[in-house]
């Protein structure tokens, strides 16, 4: 029993006896302290720490729900030993590699409390220490230098308030550069250290008293000003724009911006080009070059075959019958055109035979006796794509076979195996959802295909254009160099679905008669956000369910906004109060300002490709497993374990992950989510709030996209003002690019 404790204490002191555990990345450790004659557990964020130290610490006791009392520690400073007793006990710790206990008992009889000063000084002198070569002893005395230097550079950069973790990073990439580095140039950590932006590089700036007009701050700026752009889909910035945001940044008068632009463009930091209306244009290099190599490849991809027209005609009419099938003229133009070039591109709304067209140009090729792989931007559009088409289809990051240990593309430790090197090997590709596909894939995808193997993009231009920067579909059929088919006619069957009726009306921006009464495009009329959420929260639990028949979880409320009254963030809290409200069987895990709880609905918000799943059979046994969950995926909360510190998800197609507690930032609640997360992805039903927000984003681009993830039915709930509103909105948001601009070069070359 722990008698001597006031778990009031707000401080404590001890040797460090063993560290139980440590996360090298953000420093949180946990370890174990002896104090007034009790081993405490204690937990805080370090970014260096040994076994042996002693530490001084404040804090408090927090109790955890599985390992009972801890002590968390928020400040603490660790003596240096200074006796025989902490000496001996600090090298006897194993902080220093190849000392042991009995050495370092040998050690301290030796010098005693002279040690640390003869190890640091008079290293060579450790030798007359039988077991102690000459080499040895110099090997401790640096390891015993690093470590103090090490810590020396820890504090000086948590004067600057960074955090622990990053200082981790900073110190193993430039030592002991750091000093010069900060004083003359911390913008350099924008450039060099993941988790540094420009805000805090110019934060260090300012507290080492860094002139706010020196070169470094407005170069910097400038890249940062592009970055962001690109975080909004722009490829490249006009020199007017760009001008503005860097002095809207910095707060400076910038009168010699031409100088950085030249400067920075000798450093191949930037690319300035001309765009059609002759305007200076500037890029971040990698983003032109991006755009540069895409033009390249497509051009080179782009080689006429020859075939019989009769004998392309023959074939198709053969698949026609096979399937019973008669192919619109359109559509049969599509196939030939497929035949006959190494390029093409399919483009149409919903339900204009996109996917009848696919297939039938898989079966040609098929008959021909060609390889065809399909591929898709989306773990959920790839499945669609499977479904629609009945043939296997994956992501594009597994056509390319993505590997590495980290969970994001935009992590370097990425890579893909299909390459230039070692491109796929294959004779037709097939990429379906291409207005999601942005230049940092498409390059991808672009370098892993030989001269010689069929592209084929198929995609719906009038969708949300791609999270990541560029306009790659639209840019590619603007270029006007490649063969494009755009399917127009609506077929008989898709013509009965007024979801997709509506949905052509939207796009062409013809006038929608709203009603309750309609079969699968309802319009629940209300005029506050309460009213809305309420009525939502009855049509999911009562209504839809039936109509649709679909599982609760299976109806989608989709929103235009994260934050705002009707935004993902409180639909989400209060649907989930609603839906799976707390009980005493349910185990919760806060993180955040979200509770996670047995029973709710969650979606991974970024691939994984290392994720475990694994298919239990009802007795428990494993009989399946493979890795990999998509940005998209959602599933359904089966336990919380505190003891082993994971949360179980059971994802579609009973598929089981667990997720490390640590993990869990890849997770968010899902029962609302915002259009932009749904693209390429399809619902037996979705419910949409209609509440106006901020016109940039109330646009018909949103809507439509929200509108045809629709299986069955689209309800929305709200005012109808709302809806005319958004479908009369036209202003998408400008994009920046120049892919068809880099392709008509390339083209013309
Ligand atoms: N030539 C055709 N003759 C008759 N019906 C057709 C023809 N082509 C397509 N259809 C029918 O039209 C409907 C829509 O076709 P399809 O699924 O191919 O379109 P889509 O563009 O892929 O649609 P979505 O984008 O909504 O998935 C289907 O029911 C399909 O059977």
């Amino acid at each position: 029993m722990r008698s001597n404790l006031d778990y009031e204490a707000e401080y404590i002191e001890g040797f460090v006896e063993n560290i139980i555990y440590r996360n090298e990345d953000n420093g949180y450790t946990v370890f174990n302290v002896v104090y007034k004659g009790e081993e405490i557990t204690c937990v805080g964020v370090f970014s260096y720490i040994n076994a042996g130290e002693f530490i001084t610490a404040n804090g408090g006791f927090v109790k955890h729900p599985s390992y009972d009392m801890q002590f968390s520690i928020k400040s603490y400073e660790f003596k240096a030993p200074d006796d025989t007793k902490s000496v001996r006990r600090y090298l006897a710790s194993g902080a220093i590699k190849g000392i042991g206990e009995k050495m370092a008992e040998r050690i301290v009889k030796e010098f005693g409390d002279d040690t640390f000063r003869i190890m640091e000084e008079e290293p060579e002198r450790l030798a007359e220490i039988k077991g102690i070569s000459l080499t040895k002893a110099m090997d401790i005395a640096a390891q015993l230098v690093d470590k103090r230097d090490m810590r020396k550079a820890m504090m000086f950069l948590q004067d600057y308030g960074i955090s622990m973790g990053i200082a981790g990073k900073i110190y193993s990439r430039y030592g002991q550069e750091i000093y010069t580095i900060i004083k003359q140039n911390p913008y350099r950590l924008a450039d060099d250290i993941d988790g540094i932006g420009f805000k805090t590089a110019d934060e260090i700036a300012a507290k080492a008293g860094i002139k706010v007009d020196s070169d470094f701050r407005i170069r910097s700026g400038i890249l940062y000003v592009l970055t962001q752009a690109a975080g909004q889909g722009h490829i490249y910035l006009p020199w007017t724009e760009l001008e503005q945001g860097v002095t809207a940044l910095l707060l400076i008068d910038i009168r010699d911006m031409e100088r950085h632009i030249m400067d920075m463009a000798i450093d191949k930091k930037i690319v300035v080009r001309e765009n059609a209306s002759g305007e200076k244009c500037i890029y971040a290099s990698m983003y032109y070059y991006m755009e540069a190599s895409i033009a390249k490849h497509l051009i080179e991809l782009n080689i006429p075959y020859s075939q019989d027209e009769a004998e392309i005609g023959q074939r198709i009419a053969q698949i026609e019958e096979k399937n019973d099938i008669i192919l619109d003229d359109i559509q049969k133009q599509a196939v030939h055109k497929a035949v006959l070039n190494g390029l093409m591109v399919i483009t149409g709304g919903p339900g204009t035979g996109k996917t009848t067209t696919i297939n039938t140009i898989i079966k040609y090729f098929e008959m021909e006796g060609l390889e065809i792989r399909l591929a898709a931007p989306t773990g959920r559009a790839a499945k669609r794509m499977a479904e629609t088409s009945g043939y296997e289809a994956q992501t594009i990051h597994r056509l390319l076979e993505i590997c590495g240990s980290a969970s994001d593309s935009q992590n370097t430790g990425m890579h893909f195996e299909r390459n230039e090197d070692n491109p796929l090997e294959t004779d037709v590709i097939i990429v379906d959802e291409m207005s999601m596909v942005d230049v940092s894939i498409m390059n991808s995808l672009l370098k892993a295909i030989a001269v010689g193997t069929r592209l084929i993009l198929v995609g719906d231009v009038d969708q949300l254009p791609s999270v990541g920067p560029g306009n790659v579909l639209k840019d590619i059929i603007h270029s006007g160099c490649f063969e494009v088919v755009k399917l127009e006619k609506i077929f008989r069957q898709a013509a009965e679905s007024e979801i997709i009726m509506n949905a052509h009306k939207i796009n062409k921006g013809e006038p929608v008669t709203l009603n309750k009464y309609s079969k699968d495009f309802l319009f629940v009329k209300r005029n506050n956000p309460d009213a809305i959420i309420a009525a939502m929260c009855t049509l999911i639990k009562e209504k839809l369910p039936d109509y649709v028949h679909a599982d609760r979880k299976d109806i989608q409320i989709l929103t235009p906004t994260r934050k705002s009254a009707v935004g993902a963030q409180r639909l989400n809290r209060i649907m989930q109060q609603y839906l799976n409200p707390p009980s005493a069987d349910k185990m919760e895990k806060e993180v955040g300002d979200t509770i996670y709880r047995v029973g709710d609905k969650v979606m991974q918000i970024k691939n994984n490709y290392q994720l475990e799943w694994e298919r239990k059979s009802r007795y428990g046994v494993t009989y399946d497993r493979g890795n990999g969950i998509f940005n998209g995926d959602t599933g359904v909360i089966e336990d919380i374990n505190f003891f082993s510190e994971q949360m179980l998800v059971r994802f579609e197609d009973d598929r089981f992950v667990y997720y490390d507690f640590t993990q869990l930032d890849e997770l968010e609640l899902a029962y609302a989510i915002t259009i932009h997360k749904s693209q390429g992805s399809e619902y037996p039903a979705v419910l949409i709030p209609m509440f106006p927000g901020p016109r940039m984003l109330m646009n018909r681009n949103l809507l439509y996209t929200a509108v045809t993830r629709a299986r069955t039915c689209v309800c929305m709930v709200g005012l109808e003002d709302c809806f005319h509103e958004m479908a009369a909105n036209e202003s998408e948001q400008k994009r920046y690019s120049s892919l068809d601009l880099r392709i008509q070069e390339m083209d013309n070359l």
